[in-house]
């Protein structure tokens, strides 16, 4: 039986094989399930307890001031194998365990409103192209690096389908869920299946979600040991929601193309040729500290581009421009594309980096399209906020090229007033290097700069 000791300022609380134990009696646990595991957590915040007469009572939080001597004890393996989040929010405490606190000065602050651009596909690639759609597009590329999507041809139903299924997976019992578990014999992180944070460090601050993560590009090289099985129409839901993506994608890449004056197929033809995909299904359960805990930290998508379809109600996702941070309005049926960013600081090995850490705001963000572009094109910086009252899914399309190939600027936009500003790098080599450098503390994309 796996044991973690996490130390924090405040109480105790156990989880033990009739609820959480200790002293007084703990609330009983959510489920079944979040009992199996007999693994302790000290609650850094409010937590609800019981006394022998069963009267409730609230403990005080702690002084921000004292979280910085919370330590935490226990090897990588043991906290890796800390509850899902699902069970931790099934609990309904009102406090988190401290490994999902982050340091307060990068804790949640108020985001903007400002219009996020919408891009309506279907003009955008009408056969002359519609110049105000193109404007629109060129200022997202160059600035926001994400923007939403109308009139994109996916049919609402086949959307309500994705979300539906995917809830419908999240809200199965855990024992059915842990059938895609993916951590090899209990304990080996691998990217693909069901699961939470990879743990590489016993300082790494986890995000508030489990997520189930498919790779389903190239198609024979599927896991589908992986893939649920229930909703019985899962497999299906997906890959009728797969093929109409690559059409969104496809539709894009030549309009991006044109606004560089490149042929229309250049970006097209880059994802020839046995191209990644990777599908994340993220679900962000109800938090009881918005104001100290991540759905999702600050990254960028370690990809060339991501489709992203969020919940229909329920916000959260914010991007970061000209160094503020923006609501990503909830709009149904919208789709959001993100550009990528295979050029920042990585936490992961090669695919463990679909999304990227982001150390530093103050850098302009790089993708792969950025490179290709030479620069002018950025990728978008994001985060995801909790909700204390709403449960959220989101289900994201990672897109890579082959991982063997190599990209550079495309020459044709490169000239003596225009020098290249990035050399030919192969990606694979570029995400092992992510990792490297990150625990070195230097950056990746200096070795790429010419
Ligand atoms: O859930 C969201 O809105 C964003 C998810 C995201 O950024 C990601 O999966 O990389
Ligand atoms: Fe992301």
């Amino acid at each position: 039986m796996m044991k973690n000791k996490v130390h924090f300022a405040s109480s105790e609380m156990e989880v033990g094989s009739g609820g959480f134990g200790g002293g007084g009696r703990w609330w009983p646990c959510g489920t079944m399930e979040a009992a199996a595991a007999s693994n302790r957590f000290h609650f850094a915040a409010v937590a609800a307890v019981t006394g022998g007469g069963g009267a409730t009572r609230l403990l005080p939080a702690v002084p921000r001031q004292y979280l910085s001597y919370i330590r935490m004890e226990g090897s990588m393996e043991d906290v890796r194998s800390t509850l899902l989040v699902q069970e931790l929010a099934g609990m309904r405490s009102k406090a988190v365990p401290r490994q999902y606190i982050v340091q307060q000065e990068d804790q949640p602050t108020i985001a903007a409103t400002a219009s996020v651009p919408i891009v309506d596909l279907g003009r955008l690639s009408q056969p002359d192209g519609d110049a105000n759609e193109a404007v629109k597009l060129r200022q997202v590329m160059e600035s926001w690096g994400l923007f939403m999507v109308t009139n994109h041809g996916i049919e609402d139903a086949l959307m309500d389908n994705v979300m539906n299924v995917s809830r419908e997976f999240f809200q199965q019992h855990l024992g059915e869920k842990q059938k895609y578990t993916n951590l090899i014999d209990g304990k080996h992180f691998q990217l693909e299946g069901y699961g939470n944070d990879q743990v590489k460090s016993d300082t790494q601050i986890l995000d508030w979600l489990d997520r189930l993560y498919l790779k389903v590009d190239p198609a024979d090289e599927r896991n589908l040991s992986v893939w649920p099985k229930h909703p019985e129409s899962f497999r299906d839901v997906l890959d009728e929601f797969l093929i109409k993506c690559d059409g969104v994608k496809n539709s894009l890449l030549p309009s991006m193309a044109k606004l560089l004056k490149l042929d229309e197929d250049y970006f097209v033809r880059q994802f020839s040729d046995r191209p990644t995909t990777i599908a994340r299904f993220n679900y962000y359960p109800q938090c009881p500290r918005p104001d100290l805990v991540y759905g999702m930290k600050p990254h960028s998508d370690a990809t060339i581009l991501t489709i992203l379809m969020v919940d229909n109600d329920v916000g959260g996702l914010q991007v970061l421009k000209d160094g503020v941070w923006y609501d990503v309005p909830t709009k149904p049926h919208t789709l959001l594309i993100n550009l990528g960013d295979h050029m920042e600081m990585g936490d992961g090995g090669i695919l463990d980096v679909v999304t990227t850490m982001v150390a530093s705001f103050s850098e302009p963000r790089l993708c792969g399209v950025a490179i290709m572009s030479n620069g002018i094109f950025k990728s978008s910086v994001h985060r995801v906020m909790t909700n204390p009252e709403k449960e959220r899914i989101s289900v994201v399309l990672f897109y890579f090229m082959n991982l063997e190939k190599e990209i550079e600027p495309a020459l044709e936009l490169i000239d003596e007033r225009h020098p290249a500003r990035y050399k030919r790098v192969k990606i694979m080599d570029y995400l092992a290097g992510l990792f490297e450098h990150f625990l070195q503390g230097t950056r990746v994309i200096d070795t790429v700069k010419i």
